[in-house]
């Protein structure tokens, strides 16, 4: 059993936390107009890197310090002897570093129109300066306007780059209804939860963080409320999932037993049998219906395939220390539901997954085995809480935390963006949006990718971190390779070496 070693995180924080850096910020400046003239150095400096070539540039302008760090861009680009057109969208007057930065563009002469529906946009870089972290949601419709215009110009062919977040992303959880689609966002001070998670995770585009120089005052800030992280997956591709060492037998690796596979649904624990294969268990067990025994034979002759109702399963496919995969194909039916009763009672460490979720849901006294995790994508959550699907889109991190909490488990919260959640309250965002993996089968080889990484690694939560975070990559090597149609769920599996 082992750890996976140093790995490093982006810290992410919600709007409350962002005003106290921003706070504790501005008086080590003594002056808040200087980060905001420095945060439009910053988008000066990302956006002619990237666009190099851009003569023309049209900045919307919101009334608050959002638009007062467009503005102060608009007066750098014309400085700078380039075209750039503000199109104001304030409706109340504007105050404090916003009216200062209003009053800087007009004494360096940048041309500001008022904002109209009917304005034609030449322009090859469209900046969003519309609203940041101040927002309030849903936009009023004024502003659902000028979203729309910032789409409808990026279809004909604008670059579109969002300062701190694009405009509609609601900052705290990511959740959107009519947003800007970014190609660019240059976030500041720190990242946002709405930076990273569902709608704004996607409107983002490329994602780009300038901390203001708020690098130096974060080490003497205290926080309130738990750790996020932003994890780049790409930093455990460095090592194997389950790195195999000289001095090893098949023991060294574990044994994963997967449960599931009722009539019709044989391909989810074969396919979860597989993943813990190829993921690295040492042995790994299949206990499903009779019928798909010769399946998984054929395909995975090094899975040990057995009929789960013959009474010696138990003591051939299910060994002292090993990890369960329970759930992929298990059924709501009654055989289901034996299968999740007795493995159960078992007390082994157990990913919990798809129907198995289900069956926990219907039974309020049971408690997960030390060391489970349970894999629940939106509408699995929503079941266990007791929610709308529509509130766990709303408040991922809530729901994830709430469970945890409440199964004394690991969760892996599976969407675009998949968060992983102890009990203590860690919170860790990984992985980005990979089409290819919007298949039906998808999270059945995450499960048995799981069993392998939880029998290997000593401690749960890295487990899931090694096991999401090589799934989600390579998916993406998969898609480049077998195209994002072509490629099936376990043609994930072959990206692991
Ligand atoms: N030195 C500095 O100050 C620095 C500032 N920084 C930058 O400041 C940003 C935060 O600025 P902020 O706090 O002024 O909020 P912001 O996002 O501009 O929105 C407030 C405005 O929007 C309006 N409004 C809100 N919701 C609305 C709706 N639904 N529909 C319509 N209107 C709505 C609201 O209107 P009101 O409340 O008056 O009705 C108000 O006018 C941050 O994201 C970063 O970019 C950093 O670069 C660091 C340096
Ligand atoms: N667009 C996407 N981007 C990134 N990951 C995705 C995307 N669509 C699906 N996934 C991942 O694929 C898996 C799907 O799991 P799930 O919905 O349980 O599928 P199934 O039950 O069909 O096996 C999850 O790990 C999820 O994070
Ligand atoms: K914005």
């Amino acid at each position: 059993m082992r750890h996976i070693g140093a790995f490093s995180t982006q810290p992410v924080f919600n709007v409350a936390s962002i005003r106290q850096i921003e706070k504790a910020l501005f008086s080590f400046e003594g002056n808040s107009f200087t980060v905001m003239e420095r945060a439009a150095q910053a988008l000066f400096k990302h956006i002619v890197t990237k666009w190099p070539d851009a003569q023309h540039f049209v900045i919307l302008a919101g009334a608050g310090n959002n638009g007062g760090d467009g503005l102060l861009l608009a007066v750098l680009l014309k400085q700078a002897g380039l075209q750039v057109l503000v199109l104001d969208c304030a409706h109340s007057p504007r105050s404090g570093d916003a009216l200062r930065a209003f009053e800087a563009a007009q004494r360096a002469k940048v041309n500001v129109e008022l904002f109209s529906i009917e304005q034609v946009c030449s322009a090859a870089v469209v900046v969003d300066g519309v609203l940041g972290i101040g927002a309030r949601l849903p936009l009023r419709e004024d502003l659902q306007c000028v979203v729309h215009w910032i789409n409808q110009t990026k279809h004909k062919g604008a670059a579109v780059v969002a300062i701190d977040l694009p405009t509609g992303v609601d900052a705290d959880t990511g959740y959107a209804q009519q947003c800007v689609e970014a190609d660019l966002t240059i976030s500041m001070v720190q990242l946002k939860i709405g930076n990273l998670l569902g709608r704004g995770g996607i409107a983002a585009g490329q994602l780009i963080n300038d901390s203001l120089g708020s690098q130096s005052i974060m080490a003497e800030m205290s926080l309130a409320g738990g750790q996020l992280h932003w994890l780049d997956v790409r930093q455990f591709v460095k090592q194997k999932p389950c790195p195999r060492y000289l001095d090893s037998h098949k023991g060294s690796y574990g044994h994963v037993a997967v449960v599931g596979g009722d009539h019709g649904y044989g391909g989810a624990a074969l396919m979860a049998s597989e993943a813990a294969s190829k993921t690295g268990a040492g042995t790994v067990a299949l206990l499903t219906r009779w019928e798909h025994v010769t399946a998984s034979l054929v395909r995975n002759p090094n899975v040990m395939a057995f009929d789960a109702q013959q009474e010696q399963v138990l003591s051939l496919g299910i060994r002292n220390h090993c990890v369960l995969v329970l759930g992929p194909g298990l059924g709501r039916a009654r055989w289901g539901q034996q299968l999740f009763t007795q493995m159960m009672a078992l007390s082994l460490p157990t990913v919990l997954d798809a129907d198995g979720l289900f069956w926990l849901s219907q039974d309020s006294e049971v408690e997960l085995p030390i060391g489970s995790v349970i894999t629940p994508h939106l509408g699995e959550a929503a079941r266990l809480l007791g929610w709308q699907i529509e509130q766990v889109n709303r408040s991922p991190i809530k729901a994830a935390l709430l469970l945890a909490r409440r199964y004394r488990c690991v969760v892996v919260l599976k969407g675009v963006t998949t968060l992983v959640v102890n009990e203590r309250g860690d919170v860790y965002m990984a992985g980005k949006s990979e089409p290819v993996l919007s298949k039906g089968g998808s999270g059945d080889v995450l499960s048995g990718m799981l069993g392998a990484t939880l029998a290997y690694y000593k401690d749960t939560l890295e487990a899931a971190l090694m096991a999401v975070s090589w799934h989600n990559y390579a998916a993406g090597e998969m898609a480049v390779h077998k195209g994002v149609h072509c490629g099936q769920p376990y043609d994930v599996l072959d990206y692991l070496d």
